[in-house]
């Protein structure tokens, strides 16, 4: 349950890192530091940032490099790979399709997912299935993502062990039927800057992406490092800035961890505001449940928030799906 959180905490993981392997890292001094700020964290807030993750700078500048690349292109050459329904949703998408709340977006994205192999979900998993679609140049674009991609699908595991043992659990909770063949989507996001050329500014939508929560278990936003939008609702409706950090990851909680922690933990509301007069790009990765896993708060989260189930049960393809297909103008 989210406080009236006025900032948003920065938790070094590099000790709960250290240790993803030890079967005993949860008697680990250090990792237990860590684990009581994750635990803290998604109490209060349902987001953090997370510095000393051990993902290259590098690279992480890199991908919003090639990223602002992309969406520097003319149109014509961005709706080479545009997005629909026939594209099992992966694909560039124009300025204002994204909808939220009834409302279009103001930003641009590649939306890409987790490739299924045919069938293997049966009818649950049909419209995601289809292979993502990558621009042309620079060449190495798949590749570079592919690895970024690998990542933080590693990271995202070894911070959900961290999250388990803070729910009073063992590291490998989410492991199984759970999260042991993770799910994942990446969207690539661009927010055009502020323009006041035409006089009538701040049009209908400054909201570059409109009071949402994230779907599945855990999110790591590379944001672009000299524009402040990000904001995110504390328990009284007041929207906190989330800075770039330069070098950290800005975390959250998706609906399908807080179902997992009967309510201990929020899935916050957040959304975008780019008012700079600079083009913003975040790359977006979230860490998602098994495609087809039946997410139900654990018995540990239920012990200790009351001994009564508090949330529905949901299938974690059925929610994406049912996002995925009413997202869109079309
Ligand atoms: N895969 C995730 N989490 N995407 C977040 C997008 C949020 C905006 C979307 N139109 C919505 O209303 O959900
Ligand atoms: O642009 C950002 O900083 C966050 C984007 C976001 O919340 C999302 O794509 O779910
Ligand atoms: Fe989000």
């Amino acid at each position: 349950m989210a406080t009236d959180f006025k900032s948003i905490p920065v938790i070094d993981i590099s000790p709960l890192l250290a240790k993803f392997d030890d079967p005993n890292m949860a008697e680990d001094l250090g990792v237990c530091e860590v684990v009581k700020k994750l635990g803290q964290a998604c109490r209060e807030a349902g987001f953090f940032y997370v510095k000393g993750h051990s993902i290259p700078d590098s690279l992480i500048r890199e991908v919003r490099n090639i990223t602002h690349q992309f969406f520097y292109l003319p149109c014509e050459e961005k709706l080479k790979i545009k997005m629909s329904a026939a594209t099992a949703y992966r694909g560039y998408q124009e300025v204002g399709e994204n909808i939220t709340k009834g409302v279009p977006d103001r930003h641009e994205a590649i939306d890409c997912y987790r490739e299924l192999k045919h069938g293997m979900y049966g009818d649950l998993g049909k419209p995601m299935e289809g292979s993502n679609l990558w621009p042309a140049n620079p060449p190495n674009f798949k590749l570079l993502m592919e690895e970024y991609i690998d990542m933080c699908a590693d990271l995202s595991r070894k911070i959900m062990q961290g999250i388990a043992l803070a729910l009073g659990g063992s590291s490998n909770e989410f492991e199984g039927d759970i999260a042991g063949d993770p799910f994942w989507v990446m969207r690539l996001i661009g927010y055009p800057e502020i323009s006041n050329a035409d006089g009538h500014d701040k049009a209908e939508n400054d909201i570059g992406c409109g009071a949402h929560t994230d779907y599945g278990l855990l999110t790591l936003v590379n944001q672009d490092d000299d524009i402040t939008a990000l904001q995110v609702r504390n328990h009284s409706g007041e929207w906190i800035w989330a800075p770039p950090i330069p070098g950290t990851f800005v975390c959250n909680i998706g609906d399908m961890l807080k179902i997992l922690s009967n309510g201990l933990y929020e899935s916050t509301l957040h959304r975008v505001v780019n008012n700079s007069p600079k083009y913003r790009v975040c790359i977006a990765y979230f860490y998602e449940p098994n495609f087809d896993a039946a997410i139900e708060p654990l018995d540990i989260c239920i012990k200790r928030t009351g001994g009564s189930k508090k949330l529905e049960r949901a299938v974690y393809g059925e929610h994406l799906v049912g996002k995925v297909t009413t997202n869109f103008k079309y």
